[in-house]
């Protein structure tokens, strides 16, 4: 496919030569004769370099970068500039444009400069075509076709099940969807179930009003509430309470809220995300998420890919996570050496993106040279490799074990047990069976 770019210059002529040329070495290219129409083609054209000349007379070559840096921050610009605007030019080049050449140049030296600036930025695409997605880094088919699919679901009303690995990028993929809605003007809040105790759970979503218990010194809006004509994106739903589960159905249905304590219901206007990195269809096979309510939070679902089944991305993923990090120290971004980028492409990385995003992060910080070295890479890969589990996975290790004491010291009675742990049998059962305990094997059992 050819690379596209978008060459910008009010001289008419330049711009017809040496669009030519770079047309005969095989590259797309659109040409505007001034910076606002160069900034017109951004979205219909989608380029992977902008060639800008500095001095134009209605948008000059450093707004169009300013522009560009502000809504493209991946997409590389490169300055052309006369004589006596280098120092505008430099400017721009520590500010983080891509480079800028000198005029008269010659077309060979542009030519390496723009395939310079695709490498050093992937190489590749970093949007789905008509902008969907613009935060979302990736060139990888399977990427590709889940944001078509995205696209189409965000133009409707419909709830969205995203069931993926952690750190795949699943609340991005929600927040890109709830930008690309018309719902893009109003909240967009995010709730992990997982995190909020169950007690606290009705309050923060539903709301309370004032003396509704100890505490509650006045009305407090909940999320739905909040969240009136936005999105509300409830993260780790499969971790989300039965109980609760029948009290977040009912208001799906009703389509209003009841604040706790309050008499009097209020309407709501949300469209709900979920995601989970549980499989959720085995979940209600085993009667641990309710099935009505799976099925109203999944009319659509989305499976994002992990990491290593997409390793096409790692590189242009790493050098998004660098320009990022540079950008908000102010500092040019420091770059991979090819020895790093092969360890990093190769790895197995269970924590995806965000734990790729956390190795960029550490390695940069630690590398005292522009140029990460591999030897950075691998120590914060061994660092990162496992002895460290993740909360989810701390969080299931504990109770696993938890469930497994209790029927040590009661030798498998689950009345006992279930009394212990303040919890009704039927639910202790689904928790044990979740964890595939069986209280049988330990009847009879002296206590360890
Ligand atoms: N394709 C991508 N392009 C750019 N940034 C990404 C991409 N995917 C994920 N990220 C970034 O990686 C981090 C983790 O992503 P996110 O929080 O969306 O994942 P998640 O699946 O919701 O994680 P968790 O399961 O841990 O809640 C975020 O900082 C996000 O911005």
């Amino acid at each position: 496919m050819s690379k596209r770019v978008l060459l910008i210059d009010d001289d008419k002529d330049l711009l017809k030569l040496v669009s030519m040329r770079l047309k005969s070495d095989g590259f797309d290219v659109a040409s505007a004769d001034g910076g606002r129409k160069g900034l017109a083609m951004l979205d219909s054209f989608q380029p992977q370099v902008v060639v800008t000349d500095l001095r134009m007379d209605d948008i000059d070559g450093m707004a169009v970068f300013e522009y560009v840096k502000a809504n493209r921050p991946s997409l590389p610009v490169i300055m052309l500039t006369a004589h006596g605007s280098i120092p505008h030019a430099l400017e721009a080049t520590r500010r983080g444009a891509f480079a800028y050449l000198t005029k008269p140049f010659d077309s060979a030296e542009l030519i390496s400069e723009i395939n310079s600036a695709l490498q050093a930025h992937g190489d590749t695409d970093e949007e789905s075509s008509d902008g969907f997605c613009a935060r979302i880094v990736t060139r990888s088919p399977l990427m590709k076709e889940v944001l078509a699919q995205a696209r189409m679901v965000a133009r409707s009303d419909t709830s969205v099940l995203i069931q993926s690995e952690s750190g795949t990028g699943k609340e991005l993929l929600a927040r890109s969807i709830h930008d690309a809605s018309e719902r893009a003007d109003k909240p967009f809040l995010a709730i992990n179930c997982s995190a909020v105790p169950e007690s606290l759970l009705e309050s923060e979503l539903f709301g309370h009003s004032k003396g509704a218990f100890t505490g509650a010194t006045k009305n407090h809006d909940g999320l739905f509430q909040a969240a009136y004509g936005g999105t509300l994106f409830l993260d780790e739903v499969g971790d989300m309470p039965l109980g609760f589960q029948a009290k977040l159905l009912r208001v799906l249905q009703e389509r209003e809220v009841r604040p706790v304590g309050s008499t009097t219901s209020v309407p709501i206007d949300v469209r709900i995300i979920s995601a989970t990195h549980f499989d959720l269809e085995k979940e209600v096979e085993e009667q641990n998420f309710r099935k009505d309510l799976y099925y109203r939070l999944n009319v659509v679902q989305l499976t994002l890919p992990p990491l290593r089944e997409r390793r096409d991305d790692i590189p242009l993923l790493a050098n998004h996570f660098l320009r990022e990090q540079a950008q908000s120290k102010g500092q040019n971004p420091k770059r991979f050496s090819a020895e790093a980028l092969e360890i990093l492409v190769s790895a197995a990385w269970p924590g995806n993106v965000r734990q790729l995003q956390n190795i960029v992060e550490q390695t940069t910080v630690l590398s005292s040279t522009q140029v990460i070295p591999a030897q950075l890479v691998q120590n914060a890969l061994k660092m990162d490799s496992g002895e460290i589990p993740s909360f989810a996975e701390a969080r299931d290790n504990f109770e696993r074990e938890y469930l497994a004491e209790l029927l040590n010291i009661t030798q498998g009675n689950v009345s006992k047990a279930s009394n212990l742990a303040k919890r009704n049998r039927t639910e202790f059962y689904r928790l044990l069976h979740r964890h595939h305990l069986d209280p049988s094997e330990y009847r009879g059992r002296r206590q360890a």
